[in-house]
C-alpha cells in the first residue's frame, strides 16, 4: 500500500472510531486510536500534499446538533498529546523561564460558560469546536460550582470540565438499579443532551475550571487566582518551573487517580500567565502554550474466577471472564471479555489465573493476560468452550479464522432478549425509555418476543408490574410511539441481521431501496449489484428477511414505517442544477454568506451535490473545480494549478445555490 493510500486509510479509520466514541460507545482503548492519529501525523508530515481534506486532524469533537447551536467567540481545540518525560522538557523548553502549571486532565465534557456584565448569560458545549450546543438551562438546574453571577465587569468567560462526580455516579446507580448509568463520562455527556432537567434529576456534575477570557481584561494574570477570584473551583493547580518538578507531579496525580473522586485521563501543562497563554497562540487544532501527558490505560491485577458463554443478538457465543472484583479505570470490574476461543488459547488463559485487566475509557474491560504462568498451582482448569448452546442447548457452529460459536436456533431465549434489546437501542428504534433489564423482564414474562410486540404494549399491561408508576408508564409509551417513525435504514439494523452493518442499511437506502419489502423482493442478485455488498451479506440479508416475513407484516400493522427516510436518500438534484456534471474538490472553511454561521463540510457538500456536482476528495487531473472557504491550505492551490483545475471561490457558488432553490 503506498503512502496515499494509507493515508486515506487512516483518515477513513479515525472519523469512525470519533463517530462511535463520541456517541458513547467507543470501539477501541484511547491509546489505540491516539496510534492511529500519530501514524497519519507522521505520515502527513512526511508527505504534506498528501494531507488528506478533510483533515480529520485539524477537526475536534463532534457536530451540536442537539440544542440550540452557538458559536464559540474563540474555537474550542483538543491538546497536543505526550507520553513521554522527553516531551515534557521539551514543552519547558519551548517557554525559557516562563512558569507551568500541571493538572489532572478530568474525563467529562468541556463546557464554555459566558458572563455579561456579571451575570451568567449562557454555557455551551465544545461541540465540533466552533459550534457547540446551548445547555444554559441544563447547567443551571444541575451544575454545581457555576456561580448565577460573578463579581466582574464586561464579558468573562471561564472553560472547564463538568464531570460526574464517580460519588454521584456510584450513589445514581445504587438508586436506578434497572437503568444503570455507564460511567461517569457517559453519564455526564448524557445529562446534559437531556430535553428537559427534570428527566435527568439526581444526575448532578461538577464544574472545575480551566482557561479564562476576560474583557476588558482582568488585572490578574495569574490562571489559578483568577479564577478563585471569581468563585470557580479551579483544576487542582500545582505551579512548577521546570521540567523534573512537572514529571514528578505528573507522576503523582497518576498514583492518586484511584482515590479522587472524579475520572482522569492524563495531566495537562500549561503556562501559568495569562498573557504568556495568549501570546503563545494556536495551530490548526491545539494550543502552543499547553500539553497534555496522557496515562496508560489502568491494568490491575485480579484472579480468574469463572468463565461463562454469553449469547450475543446475532447467536455469537462469547466467554466472559468472572473475576475478583478489582477497582480499576474508575470502577469496580468484576466482568470482563475474552473475545473468543483464539484469544483464550493465543494469551494461555486458564480459570484460576491471576490475570491483567486492562480498562480504558469507555470500552468494556478485557483480560489482557497471565500475570505469571510460572506461579501456577496446578488447581487451574482449562476453559473448555461449550459445545451446545448454554441457553438453548442448540448445538453450536464456529465460523471465520477466530473460530467464533454462534447459536443458530432463532428461537433462542438468551438470542431474543438480546434482539430486543438491541431493537430498542438508539441506533435502531431507540426507544430510550425501556431499560435492558425491563426488556428482560417484558420477555421472561410472556409480553415480548419480537420487536413487534413492543407495540401491543399499553400503559395498563405496564402498570401491573410493581416498580412501575403512572409517569414511568406514561414515558414508556410515549417513547414507543416516537419508535414507530424507525424507517428502512434504522429497521433494518435494529433487526440485527447477521454480517449485515449500519454501513450496510445506508448503502442500501442510498441505492434506491424504498422499504425492507424491496430490500428481500431485490434477491441475491439484486443485492450484490449495490456497491460494496458482497455474496455472503446478501445472502444473509435474503435468508433473514425472508424467515422475519411474518414479523415484518406485524410491524408494519403496528404502524411502524419501514421505508426510507428522506435523510437517508441520496441528494435529489435540483432541476437546472449549476454544477451538473461537474467533478468539484471543496477546501478551507466554508460559511453561509448570508448569516456569516460557518456550515461543516458535509452540510456544503450534500449543498453541492444536489447542485449536481460530484465530491471528490482530493484534487486530481479528473478535477473541474475547486471549491475555496476560508484559510485554503497552499498545497491545494497548487495542485490545482498544475492540473489548470479551475479556482471558484465559495462566495461565488452561493448565489447559484440560491437562485436554483437548493438553499
Ligand atoms: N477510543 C476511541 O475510539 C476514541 C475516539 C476518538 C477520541 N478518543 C479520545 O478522545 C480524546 C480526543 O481528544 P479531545 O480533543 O476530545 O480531547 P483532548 O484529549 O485533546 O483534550 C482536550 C480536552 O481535554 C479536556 N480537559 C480536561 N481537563 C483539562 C484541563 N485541565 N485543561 C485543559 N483541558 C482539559 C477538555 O475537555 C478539552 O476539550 C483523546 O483522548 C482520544 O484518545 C478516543
Ligand atoms: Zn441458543
Amino acid at each position: 500500500m503506498n503512502a496515499r493510500e494509507r493515508i486515506q486509510e487512516l483518515a477513513d479509520r479515525i472519523v469512525v472510531l470519533r463517530d462511535a466514541y463520541y456517541r458513547g460507545s467507543p470501539t477501541v482503548a484511547d491509546a489505540e486510536y491516539d496510534a492511529v492519529e500519530d501514524e497519519l501525523r507522521g505520515l502527513v508530515e512526511a508527505n504534506p500534499e498528501l494531507a488528506p481534506d478533510p483533515n480529520p486532524l485539524e477537526q475536534v469533537g463532534a457536530p451540536a446538533v442537539l440544542h440550540a447551536p452557538i458559536r464559540h467567540s474563540r474555537p474550542m481545540l483538543s491538546l497536543e498529546k505526550a507520553t513521554k518525560p522527553e516531551q515534557v522538557a521539551a514543552f519547558f523548553e519551548r517557554f525559557p523561564g516562563q512558569p507551568v502549571v500541571v493538572m489532572p486532565k478530568l474525563d467529562g465534557l468541556s463546557l464554555a460558560v459566558v458572563y455579561e456584565n456579571g451575570r451568567l448569560a449562557r454555557a455551551v458545549t465544545r461541540g465540533d469546536g466552533t459550534t457547540g450546543d446551548d445547555v444554559t438551562k441544563l447547567v443551571r438546574a444541575l451544575t454545581d460550582g457555576i456561580p448565577a453571577r460573578v463579581d466582574a465587569p464586561g464579558r468573562v468567560e471561564v472553560r472547564g470540565e463538568a464531570v460526574m462526580l464517580r460519588s454521584t455516579f456510584a450513589a445514581y446507580n445504587t438508586d436506578h438499579p434497572d437503568k444503570p448509568l455507564i460511567n461517569p463520562r457517559n453519564a455526564a455527556a448524557g445529562t446534559l443532551r437531556a430535553k428537559d432537567p427534570a428527566t435527568v434529576a439526581g444526575r448532578n456534575l461538577r464544574f472545575f475550571a480551566f482557561d479564562l477570557y476576560t474583557e476588558p481584561d482582568s488585572a490578574e494574570t495569574d490562571l489559578g487566582s483568577a479564577l478563585q477570584t471569581l468563585g470557580f473551583t479551579a483544576a487542582d493547580m500545582r505551579r512548577c518551573t521546570d521540567a523534573e518538578a512537572a514529571q514528578a507531579v505528573i507522576t503523582t496525580i497518576e498514583q492518586q487517580r484511584n482515590e479522587l473522586d472524579y475520572d482522569l485521563d492524563g495531566a495537562v501543562l500549561r503556562l501559568a500567565d495569562r498573557d504568556a497563554y495568549a501570546a503563545a497562540g494556536t495551530r490548526s487544532s491545539s494550543p502552543r502554550g499547553a500539553l497534555a501527558f496522557k496515562f496508560a490505560a489502568e491494568e490491575k491485577t485480579t484472579v480468574l474466577s469463572d468463565v461463562v458463554w454469553d449469547v450475543g443478538k446475532t447467536g455469537k457465543i462469547a466467554p466472559v471472564a468472572w473475576l475478583e472484583p478489582v477497582f480499576v479505570g474508575g470502577t469496580t470490574v468484576t466482568r470482563a471479555t475474552l473475545a473468543n476461543q483464539e484469544v483464550i488459547r493465543a494469551r494461555g488463559i486458564k480459570i484460576g489465573d491471576t490475570v491483567l485487566v486492562r480498562r480504558a475509557g469507555d470500552v468494556i474491560p478485557f483480560v489482557a493476560g497471565v500475570l505469571d504462568a510460572s506461579k501456577r498451582t496446578g488447581a487451574e482448569q482449562e476453559i473448555v468452550p461449550p459445545t451446545v448452546c448454554p441457553s438453548c442447548g442448540h448445538p453450536l457452529t464456529e465460523q471465520g479464522n477466530s473460530r467464533e460459536l454462534f447459536c443458530t436456533n432463532v428461537s433462542c431465549p438468551a438470542q431474543t432478549v438480546r434482539r430486543l434489546i438491541h431493537w430498542a437501542s438508539r441506533a435502531a428504534a431507540d426507544i430510550d425509555a425501556i431499560g435492558g433489564v425491563w426488556i428482560e423482564r417484558l420477555a421472561e414474562t410472556g409480553l415480548l418476543e419480537h420487536p413487534s410486540d413492543f407495540y401491543g404494549l399499553t400503559k395498563e399491561t405496564l402498570l401491573e408490574y410493581d416498580r412501575i408508576g403512572e409517569v414511568s408508564a406514561a414515558r414508556m409509551i410515549e417513547s414507543i410511539d416516537r419508535s414507530r417513525q424507525v424507517g428502512l435504514r434504522r429497521a433494518l439494523i435494529g433487526l440485527a441481521i447477521p454480517m449485515a452493518s449500519e454501513g450496510t442499511a445506508a448503502r442500501l437506502c442510498r441505492a434506491g431501496f424504498g422499504s425492507l419489502e424491496d430490500v428481500v423482493e431485490a434477491g441475491v442478485d439484486g443485492l450484490v449489484a449495490v456497491e460494496d455488498i458482497g455474496p455472503k451479506v446478501a445472502s444473509s440479508l435474503i435468508e433473514h428477511l425472508t424467515r422475519l416475513r411474518p414479523e415484518l407484516e406485524r410491524l408494519r400493522e403496528a404502524g411502524v414505517s419501514l421505508d426510507v427516510r428522506e435523510e437517508d436518500l441520496p441528494p435529489v438534484v435540483a432541476a437546472g442544477a449549476p454544477l451538473a456534471g461537474k467533478t468539484v474538490v471543496i477546501t478551507g472553511s466554508i460559511s453561509d454568506p448570508r448569516s456569516g454561521e460557518k456550515v461543516p463540510r458535509p452540510t456544503f457538500q450534500r449543498l453541492c451535490e444536489k447542485a449536481g456536482a460530484a465530491i471528490a476528495s482530493s484534487v486530481s487531473a479528473s478535477t473541474d473545480m475547486l471549491i475555496t472557504g476560508a484559510d485554503v491550505g497552499a498545497a491545494k492551490l497548487t495542485k490545482a494549478e498544475k492540473f489548470e483545475v479551475e479556482v471558484v471561490d465559495q462566495s461565488e457558488i452561493w448565489p447559484q445555490l440560491i437562485a436554483a432553490g437548493i438553499v
